[in-house]
Formats: structure tokens, C-alpha cells, sequence
């Protein structure tokens, strides 16, 4: 996770540290998670790390059956005060700070308001805008009162001098991008230099696909309430998101085991990573065939090779123009002259990376082990062909190749990502990785939860680095993954091998290909 997200400015990155020092449970690095993240995760009945992420629909109906049990307002109480609990812990004192609460009309203000109570009897001066002043919520405004809070009379001008603001305009009730009157102090508030933080969600985003409708609040940071939802986590809204926080209100036995969306975490991947045994050789390990290069794009050739002879297969098999060029880089890799069939047995196959308009890819649809499509190999592709296959199918579009294969605006895709990867998905009847800010995996089986891998880093959007994705998947298929784990470790991996690369310095694709030994080692570590 992006430890601010790229909104922060840079007056509240330390604020923003001192909140994600006890949040981030998907750092990579493995060591920076807390104690406080694997709580989190056990309260949920998580896989160890795994993070899950639920629909609105699904988070309502599990806050209804726990709220049957329980007095009313309990659990806006518990969202409270774990929302109070976060913003005190960014604040170098409680007492004195200036806190502006932004309150819409629905429950989301409701939580602002008795989080603001909360800190107003600690001793913040707090004051809360009213959207809506009739709707406000009428007992979170009395706390408030209570407490000593006020409504504020002047919102630009306490908005201007605020420490932290709360954004409860809306949270999972809103739909549609913020509405006018919210818009001049969303942005007030992000022009204020005061931290921000969203309630819930932040405000204007949609909570079940990430979607941004219009304007949306930029948050520093996140403090959603009994589970993570699919928008936090899902590019554009994940930005709008920064730091998250998840605050435990007793809704994880709630809900069902099948998330709609996870994201892996350093021990998932631990776990899924092939590792050889006592008796392996390198036939066992699995082979890989990499098809890609042209007599235009030979460096696609290698930097294919270069992902495959790091992702745990037991040897790389080369068919293509870029012989000459793969072997002189990676002299183990074993190179055959054309056509892919008579290369020698592989358990996969990655057909694609720079292949210009070179045949080879219905050839290699037509073989009984799993393929994986990328870049030309993905133009004009059948659906048909890949539905017919007798072995699995991974493609790996990032949004241009993906709109072109549904065709529509690469806008569209990049607006609705989660949406596109399921229809490809759908469409294919294939697992299709779409790769970009937030990268998704999403199985050929809509019923499985779609995968968001947490370590991307905008360092990755460099020429050839989905070269390399495609070979380490192909390898990782090749080891025996079946084609989501394949998918979403390879983007784990390569995630993580450009930040230890990078370490916030420019990268190539070659760099990040060298760096995927130590992404590897670094998530076994425990
Ligand atoms: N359920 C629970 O147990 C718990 C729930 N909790 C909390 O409740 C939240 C959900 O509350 P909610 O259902 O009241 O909806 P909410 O997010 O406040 O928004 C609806 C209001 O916003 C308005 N509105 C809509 N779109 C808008 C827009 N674009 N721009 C501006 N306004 C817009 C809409 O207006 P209307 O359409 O009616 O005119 C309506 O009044 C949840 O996120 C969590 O924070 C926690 O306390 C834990 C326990
Ligand atoms: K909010």
C-alpha cells in the first residue's frame, strides 16, 4: 500500500507516517506490518494476511444481522470511537487541536459527529459543517453540543486553520461523485494543509467498484469501519484513499468466507511460491516457453526470458527472432528455431511480448497446457479459441490492450477497472490480469474473488516491465500455479522487485527483472 497515497501533500507526509506506521498490514517488506494489522486480520478470521474487501450489500446485511443483537447505536459507537482513537494518534496532542468535521446527511456524519465529540472531551476545539443542517444526525450532534463542540458559522474560515478534517459526507450510502454545495470544501479542505481523513470512505467514490463519478474528497488517509471495501482498494478511488486504517466493529463473523475482491499479503505469497523439493530436477520444476521478440522488438524477447528464468520454473525454452540476443543475456535459456510445437515439451506457454504480427499464437492456443497472452499476442484474439481450450488461459492486458478486446475507450476501462477485468474474464471464459496502478486478477470463474495486488508502484510504468510480468507468470504457470495464484504472485513479485529496486530512483524493466530474486527471498523471509 502506498503509504499516503499520491494526494498527500507534503506538509502531511509526517502525519501521514505516523498513521500508517500502525496501519500498513501490505507493506512490502514484510517487516513493517504490526501488530495492529494482524489483529485486524485474525478479527476477520482472515487467511493469517490476507485482506478481503466486501460489498456494500454485503456489509449492510452483516451490520443488520449484528445490530439485531445489540443496543441501537452500538455499532455507530464502536465506528466512533475507533475513529477518534485513529485521528488522536495522529496528533501530537489531542488538546488544542483544531478539528473541522464535514457532516453529511446520512450515518457517515453521524460517525464524524460522535468521533468529534469524542475529541471535543479531550480537549479539540471542533467544529462541524453541516451539509444539510435539517438531516445532520440529530444524536451525533447533540453529543457534539455536549462536548462543547459547535456548529461552525464561518466553514472556509475554520476549514482555512484546521489540524485534521473529517470527511463524513458520505460513506457507503453516497453514490455519484460528490454533489455541488460538497465541492468547495472538499477542495477547501485539501487546500488547507490540514490532514484529512475520510470516514469510511472517502467521499464521492463508489464503495463496490472504485469508480469516481465527479469530483471526490482526497483523503491523507482512511478509517473504514468492520471490513474494507472494494473502492479502497481499487484505482481511481484507492487514491483518493490514502493511508487505510480498518477499525474492528465486530462484523467479521458476519461475514461470508468468499470475499469480493483480496488482496495477497507477504505470507499468501509465501506461501503459493514454488519451491523445489529434495527430488526435483528441472523437468519437474516445469518448463517454460516464451514466444515473443520480432526482428523490431528483440529486447521484449530477453526481458520475457529475463521474468521466466526468475519465476521458479526448472528451465526456459526460447522460440523466436531474438535467439541470438536471449542467448548472449541469459545463456541458460534453451532456444529453438520455429515453430513453437517443435520446441520440446513445456508446462506453459507465454506467447507475445513484442511479437509484431509474427504467427504463432493460434498455434500455441491449440496446445494442452496453460498459455499466457500478452501485448500483440493479445490483438484481434479470439474469444472463441481461448473458450475452446482444453488447458487454462491467463491474459495479461494492461488498459488499452484490455479496451481494445471490449471494445470500448481505454477510458473506460482505466474508469471502471474492476468492471473490465470481469467482463474479459467473462468474455474469455479466461483468467485475465489487467495490469495498471492497482493491477487485478480476475478467474475464469466469476464465483472466486477478484484479486488487487497491493505492492504497485508508479516506478513500474516503464517500457518492457510488462515483459517481464508475463515471463514470471509463465514461469510461475509453468511451476504448477493454477493461473490466479500465477497471475497475482507474478504481480506481487514484480511489485515489490521495482520498489527494492527502485528505493524511489527511476527504474528499467531490466532492473526490476534482476530485483525478482530479492522480492522473492524478502517474502520468505519471516
Ligand atoms: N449501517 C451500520 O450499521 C453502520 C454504519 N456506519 C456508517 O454509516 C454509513 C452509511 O450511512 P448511510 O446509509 O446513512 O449513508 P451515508 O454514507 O451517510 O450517505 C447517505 C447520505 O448521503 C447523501 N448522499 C448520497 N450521495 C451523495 C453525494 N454524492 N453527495 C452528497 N450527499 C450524498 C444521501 O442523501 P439523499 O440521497 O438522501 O438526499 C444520504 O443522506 C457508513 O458508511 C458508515 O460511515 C457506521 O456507523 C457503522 C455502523
Ligand atoms: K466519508
Amino acid at each position: 500500500m502506498d503509504a499516503a497515497g499520491p494526494a498527500a501533500p507534503a506538509a502531511s507526509r509526517a502525519v501521514v507516517r505516523r498513521l500508517t506506521r500502525r496501519t500498513r498490514d501490505a507493506e512490502p517488506g514484510g517487516r513493517l506490518r504490526t501488530r495492529n494489522a494482524e489483529r485486524d486480520a485474525r478479527a476477520h478470521g482472515m487467511l493469517l494476511s490476507m485482506r478481503h474487501a466486501y460489498s456494500v450489500d454485503t456489509v449492510r446485511a452483516a451490520e443488520a444481522e449484528l445490530m439485531a443483537g445489540l443496543p441501537e447505536g452500538a455499532l455507530m459507537q464502536r465506528a466512533a470511537a475507533g475513529l477518534a482513537a485513529a485521528v488522536a494518534g495522529l496528533l501530537p496532542r489531542v488538546s488544542g487541536a483544531r478539528i473541522v468535521l464535514l457532516v453529511g446527511s446520512g450515518d457517515n456524519g453521524g460517525d464524524a459527529l460522535y468521533a468529534g465529540a469524542r475529541l471535543a472531551r479531550r480537549g479539540a476545539g471542533v467544529s462541524a459543517v453541516l451539509l444539510d443542517p435539517d438531516r445532520a444526525h440529530r444524536g451525533g450532534l447533540a453529543a457534539l453540543r455536549a462536548a462543547g463542540g459547535r456548529v461552525a458559522e464561518d466553514p472556509f474560515g475554520v476549514l482555512a486553520v484546521a489540524d485534521v478534517v473529517l470527511d463524513g459526507i458520505t460513506g457507503i450510502g453516497g453514490h455519484g461523485g460528490l454533489r455541488p454545495d460538497a465541492v468547495p470544501l472538499a477542495r477547501a479542505a485539501r487546500g488547507s494543509g490540514a490532514m484529512v481523513v475520510a470516514v469510511d470512505l472517502p467521499s464521492g467514490v463508489e464503495a463496490d467498484t472504485g469508480e469516481v463519478k465527479g469530483e471526490a474528497v482526497r483523503a491523507d488517509a482512511t478509517v473504514t469501519f468492520g471490513a474494507y471495501k472494494p473502492g479502497l482498494l481499487v484505482d481511481p478511488a484507492h487514491q483518493h484513499a490514502g493511508a487505510l486504517r480498518l477499525v474492528d466493529i465486530g462484523l467479521g463473523s458476519r461475514l461470508p468466507s468468499v470475499p469480493d475482491l483480496e488482496a495477497l499479503q507477504h505470507d499468501d505469497v509465501a506461501r503459493l511460491l514454488p519451491v523445489p523439493a529434495p527430488e526435483s530436477d528441472k523437468y519437474r520444476r516445469g518448463v517454460v516457453g516464451v514466444v515473443a521478440g520480432s526482428a523490431r522488438y528483440p529486447g521484449a524477447a530477453v526481458l520475457a526470458v529475463a521474468g521466466a528464468v526468475h519465476g521458479g520454473a526448472g528451465a526456459v525454452r526460447y522460440v523466436g527472432p531474438g535467439a541470438d540476443a536471449v542467448i548472449a543475456r541469459f545463456p541458460e535459456a534453451l532456444v529453438h528455431g520455429w515453430p513453437p510445437s517443435r520446441a520440446g515439451r513445456v508446462q506453459a506457454w507465454v506467447v507475445g511480448p513484442g511479437l509484431g504480427d509474427a504467427p504463432g499464437v493460434a498455434e500455441v492456443l491449440e496446445s494442452d497446457v496453460p498459455v499466457l497472452v500478452d501485448a500483440d499476442g493479445l490483438r484481434s484474439l479470439d474469444p472463441d479459441a481461448v473458450r475452446a481450450r482444453s488447458a487454462p488461459t491467463l491474459l495479461t492486458p494492461h488498459a488499452g490492450e484490455a479496451a481494445a478486446l471490449l471494445g470500448v475507450d481505454r477510458g473506460q476501462v482505466e474508469a471502471a477497472r474492476l468492471g473490465s477485468v470481469r467482463s474479459l474474464a467473462t468474455k474469455y471464459g479466461a483468467t485475465v490480469l489487467l495490469k495498471g496502478s492497482t493491477t487485478l486478477v480476475a478467474d475464469a470463474d466469476a464465483r472466486r474473488p477478484v484479486r488487487v495486488n497491493p505492492t504497485g508502484t508508479s516506478w513500474l510504468a516503464t517500457a518492457g516491465s510488462g515483459d517481464v510480468l508475463s515471463g514470471l507468470a509463465g514461469s510461475l504457470l509453468a511451476a504448477g500455479l493454477e493461473p490466479l495464484d500465477a497471475g497475482s504472485v507474478a504481480a506481487y513479485l514484480h511489485g515489490l522487485a521495482a520498489r527494492l529496486a527502485s528505493l524511489g530512483a527511476p527504474v528499467s524493466a531490466q532492473d526490476v527483472a534482476a530485483a525478482i530474486p530479492r522480492a522473492w527471498r524478502d517474502t520468505l523471509t519471516p
